[in-house]
């Protein structure tokens, strides 16, 4: 089932005194339930801009951006945020973590709407989904006590916590290093999938977009699509290559044959929160 299907999408701008600023030209994209797409771009091609959109933060200038067989020009505002709130979650380049907020107060975040009175119910979830991303241990780590890898993976907690349908992974290993991306990638790309929901990775890393099932270029507005470039070489002493779907397994909670994944939580439990 399509879970979001852009038609013929544009996003232009006006410019005081120059011509109209034409940043996406007619994209056609269909993502599916449990799909895994990569876009790749250069800087300037209008990767931030499509993302806003499939993010429901903003809206085509013409075309169509249909989310969970909803039009999005029939959706209001108050709805959309709903929506956004509830079935998106978007992983960052940067974290953005709450400074000064522990690990578990960071993945509680998304769910503070909640009565106070679900309080450790919140907290349960926002544990489980820590575990679950290998950090189990370190509830009450700040921030600054934490690596760059474990920082990123309390943000995927972060972005999985209340079940979204769809995850948006900007540059989501940008700013960590080779080994420690590729390990993070593929827990995002298990967590993802074992939760059902569709990943959309937006990366200039081929090595990152090698894991995705579905392949995209985006250049300078115009999105095709396109194989998996070949991975780059692996430095010595970096991570060893990883296969299409690595293991996660040495980031700590990850699941196997023998020890299997704690449960994701259920996306329907999230939202009564
Ligand atoms: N509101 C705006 N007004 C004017 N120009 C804009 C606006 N938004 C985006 N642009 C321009 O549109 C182009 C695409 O921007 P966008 O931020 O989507 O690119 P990007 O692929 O995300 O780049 P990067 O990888 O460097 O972040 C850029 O040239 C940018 O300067």
């Amino acid at each position: 089932m399509a879970l979001l299907r852009l038609e013929q999408v544009t996003r232009m701008v006006e410019l005081p005194d120059a011509e109209p600023l034409h940043i996406l030209r007619g994209i056609d994209l269909e993502v599916e339930v449990g799909d895994h797409v990569s876009i790749v771009g250069r800087s300037g091609s209008g990767k931030s801009t499509l993302l806003n959109l499939l993010g429901l933060l903003d809206e085509p200038s013409s075309g169509r951006l249909v989310f969970d067989e909803i039009p999005l020009e029939r959706m209001r505002s108050g709805q959309r945020d709903r929506r956004r709130g509830r079935d998106v979650g978007f992983i960052f380049q940067q974290f953005n973590l709450l400074a000064g907020r522990t690990a578990i107060e960071n993945v509680m975040t998304p769910l503070l709407y909640a009565p106070p009175q679900q309080f450790w119910r919140r907290r349960r979830l926002a544990a489980d989904m820590l575990d679950r991303v290998g950090l189990g241990s370190r509830l009450d780590a700040l921030p600054t006590q934490l690596s760059g890898g474990e920082q990123q993976r309390v943000a995927i907690a972060r972005a999985l916590v209340r079940g979204p349908r769809l995850i948006l992974a900007d540059e989501p290993t940008g700013a960590l290093d080779v080994e420690t991306g590729e390990r993070v990638m593929a827990l995002l790309d298990q967590v993802a999938e074992d939760s059902g929901a569709a990943l959309i990775t937006i990366t200039h890393d081929r090595n990152v977009a090698s894991l995705a099932r579905r392949h995209y270029r985006l250049d300078q507005g115009v999105l095709t699509p396109s194989t998996a470039e070949p991975r780059e070489p692996v430095l010595a002493g970096a991570a060893a290559p990883v296969a299409a779907r690595p293991a996660a397994a040495p980031l700590g909670a990850a699941p196997t044959a023998a020890t299997p994944a704690a449960p994701i939580p259920n996306p329907t439990t999230a939202e009564t929160l």
